[in-house]
C-alpha cells in the first residue's frame, strides 16, 4: 500500500512534510565535532526532537531492510548514502512524531542531500547550527569513542559469561570509528559537506559554534543561540 510518505517520491503528489510544516534546525559539523552530544542537551532544555541521520541509517541496517547491505557498505567506507534513502527515513520519523520541532543531525551532508530535501519536502531550516572543530580534536574524540565502546563490550561480556576470560572479543562500537575510515570521513566532510554550510552561510542562516571546547562550554554557546531574544532581555 502506498503511504503518504511514499507518495512524495512517486511524482506529482505533495510531500507529507509540506502539509505538516515542521520547524527544522540542521545540526552540522565534522565527524566527532559533538553533534550528538549537544543535541541531547538541546532536547532536554528546548523541547526539540533529535533525529540523527546516521542513527536512522544504522537502525535501517538493523531492521533487516532490503537496503541494509548497501547502507552498511557505504557507512563502512564513510561515503554518503543516496539521498532518497535518508530523506525517506527522516520524513517517516518526522511524520511519526507528535512534535513539530526537530534537530536534524548530520544531514544534509552534501549538495544532493540539501537540494533534494528542500525540493521534495518544501521545508527550509530555521537555521543551521555548525560545530566547528579541528581535525586533530575530532580524531582524538572518535578514537576514544571507539575505545569506550570496546570497554563497555568487554565488561558486558564479562558480566554475561561470569569470568574475566571472555570467549570472544565482542564487536562493539561503530564500524566506521577506525583510523582509516575516520580519515575518509574527514575528506568527505571537506569535499562535500562544507559546501552545504557555505550555501546556508550565504543565506545568513549559519550559527557557528566553537566546538573544540569542553562539553559544558560548548553548550553555553549553543544555549545562547536557542534562547529567544525576549528571554535574553529579561535575564
Ligand atoms: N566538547 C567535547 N569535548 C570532548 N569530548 C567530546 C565533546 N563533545 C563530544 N565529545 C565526545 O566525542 C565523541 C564524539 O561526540 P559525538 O557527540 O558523538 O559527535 P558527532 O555526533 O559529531 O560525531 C563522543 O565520545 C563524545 O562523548
Ligand atoms: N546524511 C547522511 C548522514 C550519514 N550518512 C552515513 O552515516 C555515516 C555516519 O554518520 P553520523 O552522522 O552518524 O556520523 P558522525 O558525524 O556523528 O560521527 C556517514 O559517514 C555516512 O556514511 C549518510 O550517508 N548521509
Ligand atoms: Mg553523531
Amino acid at each position: 500500500m502506498r503511504t503518504i510518505v511514499d507518495a512524495a517520491y512517486t511524482g506529482g503528489n505533495k510531500s507529507a512534510l509540506s502539509v505538516k510544516k515542521p520547524k527544522v534546525v540542521f545540526v552540522l559539523g565534522g565527524p566527532g565535532s559533538g553533534k550528538g552530544t549537544q543535541c541531547a542537551n538541546i532536547v532536554e532544555h528546548f523541547g526539540y526532537t533529535h533525529l540523527s541521520a546516521g542513527d536512522l541509517l544504522r537502525a535501517e541496517i538493523n531492521s533487516g531492510s532490503e537496503n541494509g547491505t548497501m547502507i552498511q557498505n557505504m557507512i563502512s567506507e564513510g561515503v554518503i548514502v543516496p539521498p532518497e534513502v535518508t530523506i525517506k527515513l527522516l520524513e517517516k520519523a518526522i511524520m511519526e512524531s507528535e512534535n513539530d520541532k526537530f534537530l536534524i543531525d548530520g544531514f544534509p551532508r552534501n549538495e544532493e542531500n540539501r537540494a533534494m530535501f528542500e525540493s521534495v519536502t518544501g521545508v527550509v531550516p530555521e537555521f543551521v547550527l555548525f560545530f566547528d572543530c579541528s581535525e586533530e580534536e575530532m580524531e582524538r574524540r572518535l578514537l576514544s569513542r571507539n575505545q569506550v565502546a570496546k570497554w563497555v563490550g568487554r565488561v558486558w561480556s564479562w558480566v554475561r559469561w561470569g569470568n574475566g576470560q571472555t570467549w570472544f572479543e565482542p564487536k562493539c562500537g561503530r564500524v566506521d570509528d577506525n583510523i582509516d575510515t575516520i580519515r575518509k570521513r574527514f575528506k568527505v566532510f571537506v569535499d562535500s559537506s562544507l559546501s552545504v554550510i557555505n550555501y546556508y552561510n550565504s543565506k545568513g542562516k549559519v550559527k557557528k559554534i566553537d566546538a573544540g571546547k569542553p562539553v559544558a562550554q560548548v553548550f553555553e554557546a549553543v544555549k545562547a543561540v536557542f534562547t529567544p531574544i525576549d528571554d535574553k532581555a529579561a535575564a
